[in-house]
């Protein structure tokens, strides 16, 4: 369904429930901008989420009136002027646990939901101790809703007298922290929600889980099934982990009595309800929940994103990813919102100005066919980074850049401003560093002066920055007033203002152009220069990028630089405290694709420079001018191109018999000597290109949280517990330490392949291969072989590009010899050195073709013509469900290649097998496929694989041959 018809669907369907249309649109708009334009999410379960987000937005409405009541109310009483409260708080300040309700704060609403529906989603998996109640999904809704407005309605008839509205607000805030889960030892979790669901699991299975354990029995066809069913399987793991062993019970209920009391719901709903918030929110490793139906008044409020360091407490970065569905609805739904958008992935000389261009692209901009619902909202608006020294005009440079990349490292810093505070709401204070399990270290937490006003009420505050995985760096200012009723949110110029002022004073400075936010923001840029490794320092430092640009990439909300305008937000926090945040989106170093303007229609080609492209084209103008625009032939040049080999017999690889790759990998590949002009013409490249129609899209938006391991830190394989990129691999990965396959990934691979079982083929009901051949015989499918996919971490991923989940994309380094066969098979390829078995050898590289444009090649070639064998990239055709024609690919190395176009073919016993790696997209229509030895292989063996044809098959895209492979089962001898 085209997105419009999905925005009117979903709005009609809203509507039928009671929001208006005007509602809507906004809410769908922020839902699908949080959720990646995922409509499968939003759709899910009757439009669940999008109802959650309405109610929620409602309430937040709601909500925000009461506050507006109760401050105008306060603000009357409460007489004492800012400066006052500013002058009398000479900042003492320690570090306070708020993170609680920050979340609510910083986190865009959609977001939010989405994560609660994730985790609700997983309980309801796991809780089987629960039945679900048959209602209706969204008169449950309703149902929390309402309780949700009645707990509202109960402390709104609590009198507006401020010092006891203050009061009141800290007294819950005290109540709630009593159900937050406590600590337990003094290494307490203190958790990210969106991947808070990990943290169980990670609990559960550290120490426990024996990596080198069997592959369980489970079928492989049930784990090849749509991954919407295989997402379950780690959900399912999750558990109940909320510390209700710490909570009397007679106690909950009472409070809970207290603040329901004007509520007409059962108490079994309710329990159920909070039972149900309590899976989805808690935080504590502590033991299991004694049961679903124990009341829990678990503080909702602690679901934040902040990353913030707590002082005696380890920041755990969670690991595995819940199981959500790639997001292949895109694609099933006509939405893309990338459209053709083609990373290089390895590309490491990206111009930021491309990298700006197409991030802004990636993230501010809607998607092509998105349709223009009302206005686009964001709920953080971005701070712009200046880079200092981009233009040589920083007053702060010291030759050192700053930049807005790179930025999906987990570290978190609190500034606490106290030195020796007494420890306030359960955190300790002083110096502080800890390493976080995923082997990160939070960063030392300096603590600089304390004030106790004696009563044994510490003024506490924080100076937090915080930097999320979204690549967003965040300052935030906490204020801690509890006791103070005297106490009202300051507008923010004025803050700044008698800052600037007071510091312009201290230092004697009349003409001073002093600006706080300013200041902060350099804070933010500082921190991500100090934090940015050397390498990326020196590409930056060599790249000249207009300040301007990356304002612009920013989003550019305040209409100027970026830089300066007032986002920074002061919220209230229910302890009184007050917070001013001032997020600040962080430009990532993003791989770029070739420049639009470079080559035409031929933008879309991943890997080339255009200096490259004008190689491959040769000295010929015509042809150039052909491959610049494409459109403006009608005869299809690339066809041309490919019939007559012409540009290609400019390789005389006499001249490059020691190395046939031309330098495009890293090892030389020689050429056996002797024959170098029988060697076919084709052209090395060492990453797949599209050729024309294929849909291979590698947008960064497209892989959402689930599908990388943004957290992670260095290499995830010395993680304690498999980061989200195992996910696909059944939770460990597929490589040990080193590079080697494990042993039982590779043996299932090489069953897969040698001895298929029935439930291991799917069969299409339109197969793409079949109708492709559009001839009038049978359309039949003939069946696809399931394969196992491995998952590799890549540029989303917070790890570091030696992490060793990097296998396949760092591409050759076995010493390999393409020679000529002497059984007659022509040329192959062969290793020089042993090779152990599990042993990455290459993969195979060629031309992305669409199973229709492949058949149109194999007409023209008149079939004298030699061909490589024509790889279909069907391994995983079972979930992408009907496939279009775009996207039912396949590798074409006859023309363009690398040097797996020699390797032969083996019946049965071939010395490697080739194994789908998914990269750079979760869609599984395109992959790597990448070939590991199946035995340990000597030096100067013919490297094999079993080409897995079936050589009765005279309909197959390319001509069987007459095998020599001289294996004892060869299939194809006696042709
Ligand atoms: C991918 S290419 C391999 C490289 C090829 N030998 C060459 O000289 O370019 C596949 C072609 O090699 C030949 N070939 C591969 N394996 C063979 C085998 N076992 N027996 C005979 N010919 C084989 C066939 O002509 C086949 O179409």
């Amino acid at each position: 369904m085209p997105p419009k018809r999905k925005v009117t669907v979903a709005c009609k369907a809203m509507k039928s429930i009671g929001f208006p249309e005007s509602e809507v649109k906004p809410v769908l708009n922020q839902l699908l901008e949080s959720s990646d334009y995922n409509w499968g999410y939003i759709e899910n379960d009757e439009y669940r989420a999008l109802i959650e987000a309405l109610l929620q937005k409602k309430q937040e409405q709601e909500k925000s009136v009461e506050l507006k009541k109760k401050d105008a109310c306060s603000n009357e009483k409460a007489k004492s002027p800012i400066r006052k409260a500013n002058k009398d708080d000479k900042i003492k300040l320690s570090l306070i646990s708020e993170q609680g309700s920050e979340s609510e704060d910083f986190e865009p609403i959609g977001k939010r939901l989405r994560r609660r529906h994730q985790e609700e989603r997983a309980l309801v998996a796991v809780d089987c101790s629960e039945p679900e109640d048959s209602e209706p999904l969204v008169k449950r809704l309703h149902q929390r809703h309402q309780e949700e407005r009645a707990l509202v309605a109960v402390d709104c008839s609590e009198p507006e007298d401020s010092e006891l509205l203050v009061k009141r607000l800290h007294q819950r805030h005290q109540e709630e922290s009593a159900f937050v889960p406590v600590e337990t030892s003094n290494s307490q979790l203190v958790i990210t929600p969106s991947k808070r669901g990990y943290q169980d699991i990670n609990e559960v299975s550290s120490g426990s889980q024996d990596w080198s354990e069997p592959e369980d029995s489970e079928p492989l066809l049930k784990r090849s099934r749509p991954r919407r069913a295989r997402q379950s399987q780690p959900d399912a793991e999750l558990i109940q982990i909320c510390d209700e062993e710490e909570v009397d019970e007679s106690t909950q209920l009472k409070v809970w009595i207290e603040q329901n009391k004007s509520k007409p719901v059962s108490r079994l709903q309710h329990l159920k309800n909070e039972s149900r918030k309590c899976n989805s929110s808690t935080t504590s490793p502590v033991p299991k929940a004694k049961g679903p139906s124990q009341p829990n008044l678990c503080n909702n409020s602690t679901e934040s994103d902040s990353l913030s360091f707590q002082k005696g407490k380890t920041s755990v970065t969670p690991q595995v990813a819940p199981g959500e569905r790639r997001l292949t609805s895109e694609r099933g739904n006509g939405i893309r919102p990338f459209e053709k958008l083609m990373v290089e992935p390895y590309l490491d000389h990206t111009p930021v100005e491309n990298v700006l261009d197409m991030y802004q692209e990636n993230n501010f901009n809607l998607p092509r066919d998105e349709p223009s619902t009302d206005k686009h909202l964001l709920d953080e608006v971005p701070l712009a980074i200046i880079l200092p020294d981009i233009e040589g005009s920083s007053s702060y440079g010291n030759g050192s850049n700053a930049k807005a990349d790179v930025l999906e490292v987990l570290e978190s810093k609190s500034l606490d401003m106290n030195e020796k505070a007494p420890s306030v709401d359960g955190l300790s204070n002083g110096k502080s560093s800890a390493a976080k399990e995923d082997g990160s270290k939070s960063l030392e937490s300096e603590s600089l002066d304390v004030m106790d006003k004696g009563d044994g009420v510490s003024e506490v505050s924080q100076f937090d920055i915080t930097s999320s995985p979204k690549r967003e760096l965040k300052l935030s200012l906490i204020c801690n007033s509890s006791g103070r009723s005297d106490f009202h949110i300051p507008s923010l110029d004025a803050v700044f203002k008698v800052v600037e002022e007071n510091f312009l004073k201290l230092h004697g400075l009349t003409e001073f152009n002093f600006s706080l936010l300013e200041l902060m923001t350099e804070f933010c840029e500082r921190f991500w220069a100090m934090g940015t490794d050397s390498a990326v320092d020196e590409h930056l430092r060599s790249t000249n990028i207009p300040a301007s640009k990356i304002s612009d990439a920013q989003g550019g909300h305040d209409g100027k630089d970026g830089h300066v305008g007032n986002h920074c937000t002061p919220s209230s926090l229910s302890s009184g405290s007050v917070r001013f945040q001032n997020p600040i989106k962080v430009i990532p170093q993003i791989p770029k694709p070739i420049a639009p303007s470079g080559l035409g229609g031929l933008h879309g080609v991943a890997g080339f420079e255009i200096k490259d492209m004008e190689n491959i084209c040769g000295e010929s103008e015509r042809r150039l001018k052909l491959l610049k625009d494409p459109q403006s032939s009608k005869s299809n040049n690339w066809e041309i191109v490919q019939k007559h080999h012409s540009p290609f017999s400019i390789v005389n690889y006499c001249d490059y018999v020691d190395d046939i790759t031309r330098g495009e990998e890293k090892v030389k590949i020689p050429l056996m000597k002797g024959s170098a002009e029988d060697l076919p013409a084709f052209r090395y490249i060492s990453k797949s290109l599209v050729y024309r129609k294929g849909y291979v899209n590698f947008a960064l938006a497209r892989i959402s949280d689930e599908h990388c391991c943004s957290n992670c830190f260095g290499d995830c394989l010395s993680s304690p517990v498999p980061c989200a990129c195992a996910r696909e691999t059944k939770g460990e990965f597929a490589y040990m330490p080193g590079g080697l396959l494990k042993q039982n990934f590779l043996e299932e691979s090489i069953t897969i392949n040698r001895n298929p079982k029935k439930h291991q083929y799917f069969y299409c009901k339109n197969c793409p291969l079949e109708g492709s051949k559009n001839n009038k015989k049978s359309n039949r499918c003939k069946g696809h072989l399931l394969r196992r996919f491995i998952k590799e971490c890549w540029s989303k991923c917070g790890c570091n590009k030696s992490c060793g989940n990097r296998v396949v994309q760092r591409g050759i380094t076995a010493k390999l010899q393409v020679f000529w066969t002497p059984e007659g098979k022509g040329w192959g390829l062969r290793t020089l050195q042993d090779l152990p078995k599990a042993a990455f050898v290459c993969e195979y590289v060629g031309e992305i073709v669409t199973n229709s444009e492949l058949h149109e090649r194999n007409l023209q070639n008149s079939g004298t013509e030699k061909h490589t064998y024509p790889v279909l990239l069907d391994a995983d055709w079972v979930s992408e469900g009907v496939l279009k024609d775009e996207e039912a690919l396949c590798l074409d190395a006859t023309v363009f290649g690398n040097v797996a176009r020699f390797i032969n073919h083996r019946c049965h016993d071939a010395t490697l097998v080739e194994i789908p790696v998914e990269v750079e997209t979760p869609d599984h229509h395109y992959y790597h496929l990448a070939f590991f030895t199946t035995r340990k292989v000597d030096a100067m063996e013919e490297l094999t694989w079993d080409y897995g044809i079936d050589f009765n098959d005279c309909d197959h895209p390319v001509k069987a041959f007459q095998c020599l492979c001289g294996s004892q089962q060869c299939r194809g001898s006696n042709r």
